[in-house]
């Protein structure tokens, strides 16, 4: 369902290079996107109008020759659970080493696409070197490519996307999917408990078989909506509890495959920046999400520890900052329904579609009230407003000098669409468009 690309391979080998690039490239394609944020180890990418996401597994292990088997494990482990496609990334320059073949040992049996790539063929005749490869015994096409220059990526790109959906697989025919989400120990399995009301049992899942999300119905007090089941994501996550990237990166799946994450905050530790990434990653994927501080029953309480609280969170979040902040417990059950709420209206906020007439005849009003200002003499002058056909909201405004318009001028924008109609909890698109 997903489209994650994960690169793993030993240290200094290009991968943060070749992920760059990856992500970069999407970057030149939506550099008018407002509020974009990048990330060392988590991008998103486009190739053939095919959207991806991008894992750098590295980074994260120490950085020299000598890690240990168990970095490796971990990294590999990570790669096969998260990813669709997975590469294999090795060094030209420096030839077949060790710690290469150790990789393959554990990458050689699983079930997943993989592609060996061979770096640093940054000239023709490198290519010849790269065939000492197969001795790695991978069972896949030898991709040789240069991560600095370009070469190769290419080829490489078509092979990765001919295993994705054009489109993610966003259906709007579906039922509402919501996600919890959240670090280790925030209490998410007693919280689906809490709303589900039962105990359930935990399926026990093997490492390297495919591991789609599940989904569990949710039909009750005239709510209708998939949760998205995130057991196996918690059992796994348990082994690696002390490595704040690895629990990050677990969520990704969790949040690509949802419309709507809850996104849970232990009250007792408040927002943190793992907390903070995890949201980033929310609103990079451009899910709706609604914000739950649980444990709430543990906090001493006077009439302004809520306002404080949620004002630091604000700030965190900023800018966007327009996000429900709901004070529960999922121990004494305090405000589940109404954090509920709030999520599926978060979903009916994402999926409304403004009339065009409205939503010019307010815009363009704001816009003749407040111009952009003037660029090198020139005036900027905004003709027309429309909402794109896309899942998450975005808008196209057309205008006579787009590359004039400012990020604080699409963010006056964004706000005065927000204070006109209910955006709350999702991430909105400002596009300027020639016209
Ligand atoms: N000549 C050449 N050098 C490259 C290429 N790709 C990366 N490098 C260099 O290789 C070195 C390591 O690159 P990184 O991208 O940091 O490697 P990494 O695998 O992410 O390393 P870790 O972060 O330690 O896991 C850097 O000095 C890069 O400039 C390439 O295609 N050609
Ligand atoms: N006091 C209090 N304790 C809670 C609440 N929610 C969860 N806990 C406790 O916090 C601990 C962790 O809860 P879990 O539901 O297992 O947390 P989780 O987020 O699923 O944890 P991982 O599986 O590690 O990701 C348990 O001891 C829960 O009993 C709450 O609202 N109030």
């Amino acid at each position: 369902m997903s489209n994650i690309v994960a690169i793993v391979g030993r240290p200094n080998v290009g991968k943060s290079t070749l992920f760059n690039r990856l992500i970069g490239s999407r970057k030149a394609i939506v550099n008018e996107e407002s509020g974009v944020t990048r990330d060392r180890n988590y991008g998103k990418s486009e190739w053939n109008g095919k959207e991806f996401s991008v894992i750098d597994t590295g980074g994260y292990v120490s950085n020299s020759d000598d890690i240990f088997e168990e970095e490796i494990n971990k990294q590999v482990l990570l790669a096969i659970e998260e990813a669709d496609v997975i590469l294999f990334m090795v060094d030209t320059e420096i030839g077949l080493t060790d710690l290469d073949q150790n990789f393959a040992k554990l990458l050689r049996n699983i079930q997943k696409p993989i592609y060996l790539v061979a770096n640093k063929v940054d000239t023709s005749e490198r290519i010849y070197d790269a065939s000492e490869f197969y001795r790695l015994g991978i069972n896949s096409d030898l991709f040789c490519i240069s991560s600095a220059n370009g070469f190769g990526t290419g080829e490489l790109l078509d092979k990765i996307t001919s295993h994705f959906q054009t489109d993610s697989v966003e259906s709007t025919d579906h039922l509402p999917r919501i996600t919890i989400v959240g670090r280790p120990n925030v209490g998410k399995s007693s919280t689906i408990n809490a709303l589900i009301g039962e105990e359930r049992n935990i399926v026990t899942e093997i490492a390297g078989t495919t591991r789609d999300s599940l989904y569990t119905r949710y039909n009750r007090f005239g709510h209708d909506f998939l949760l998205v089941d995130t057991a196996g994501l918690r059992k796994k996550a348990k082994v690696n509890e002390d490595v704040e990237f690895y629990s990050v990166m677990r969520s990704v799946r969790a949040i690509e495959d949802s419309d709507v994450c809850m996104l849970l905050i232990d009250a007792t530790r408040g927002m943190e920046a793992q907390d903070l990434n995890i949201f980033h990653l929310i609103e990079r994927n451009r899910k709706g999400v609604v914000i739950l501080i649980n444990k709430w029953d543990l906090i001493e309480k006077d009439n302004k520890t809520t306002l404080l609280f949620e004002k630091e969170i604000r700030e965190k979040i900023a800018p966007f900052r327009d996000v429900d902040i709901i004070f529960t417990s999922a121990l004494t059950k305090q405000r589940l329904l109404k954090a509920l709420e709030a999520t599926l209206k978060v979903y009916e906020n994402r999926t409304q579609k403004l009339k065009t007439s409205e939503l010019n005849r307010v815009m363009l009003e704001a816009i003749e009230n407040y111009p952009p200002p003037m660029v090198k003499g020139k005036s900027v002058k905004i003709k027309y407003v429309t909402q794109l056909p896309t899942h998450a909201p975005s808008f196209a405004f057309y205008c006579n000098l787009p590359q004039y318009v400012k990020e604080t001028y699409k963010r006056f924008l964004e706000n005065k669409i927000r204070e006109n109609w209910d955006f709350t909890g999702v991430p909105i698109q400002i596009f300027m468009r020639k016209k």
